[in-house]
């Protein structure tokens, strides 16, 4: 009785801790989401110019809501794709990064999604698409990206999936992502539990 009062009182005093992983083609803004939502939640960040491809992985645990995010962002070149699935099983969500202004590594793109979809170790996490680079001209339509990955959500069963429309590089959108993540990975919080931090 004492260790189970002791268990809750332990987690009652701390933040739950969600893990998510930040995923797309090298290129697609993952990097700059990270620091832009670090920016948006903790006034902390990095400068925007001086971000360069990663090779190995940026982490930052930011406070949202009353939780705190822990989120990885991983290199996406090819070569480093493979690496990918070291992430999956610590993962609560994914969140799955696309540049909207890259019309020629469409197959490419979504063959990486599909790649991570349907691999076990990810089942049923919320898995958030965001349609990035929205401030450039030459973006393809929000609609026209929505209906090529929700056809690949749709094999996505019972879990939560979504695309939304961001910029990474103006803020536009970052907070809701935030935020729509964070009432998906408390929906299923029974069946991939929190870390209480
Ligand atoms: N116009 C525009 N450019 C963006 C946006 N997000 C990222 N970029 C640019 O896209 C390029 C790549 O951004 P990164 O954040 O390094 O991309 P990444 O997905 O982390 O790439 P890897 O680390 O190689 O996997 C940089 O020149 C960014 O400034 C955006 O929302 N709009
Ligand atoms: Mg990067």
């Amino acid at each position: 009785m004492f260790h189970l009062a002791k268990g809750l009182y332990t987690n009652w005093n701390r933040k739950e801790q969600y893990s998510i992983l930040i995923l797309g083609l090298d290129n697609a803004g993952k990097t700059t989401f990270l620091e832009t939502l670090k920016k948006e939640f903790t006034n902390a960040s990095k400068p925007l110019e001086k971000i360069t491809p990663t090779v190995g992985q940026n982490v930052a645990t930011i406070p949202v809501e009353n939780c705190n995010l822990k989120l990885w962002d991983v290199g996406g070149q090819e070569a480093l794709r493979s690496l990918w699935a070291e992430y999956y099983l610590q993962a609560h969500g994914i969140v799955f990064v696309i540049d909207s202004s890259d019309r020629s590594r469409l197959d490419e793109c979504c063959n990486a999604l599909q790649n991570v979809v349907m691999d076990d170790d990810v089942e049923g996490i919320p898995v958030l698409m965001l349609a990035n680079k929205q401030d450039r001209e030459d973006r393809m339509e929000v609609q026209d990206i929505k209906e090529v990955f929700n056809k690949i959500a749709e094999h996505l069963g019972a879990r939560d999936s979504r695309v939304l429309p961001i910029s990474a590089l103006n803020g536009q959108g970052v907070r809701e992502a935030a935020e729509w993540l964070i009432v998906r990975l408390k929906r299923n919080k029974d069946n991939k539990p929190p870390q209480y931090k």
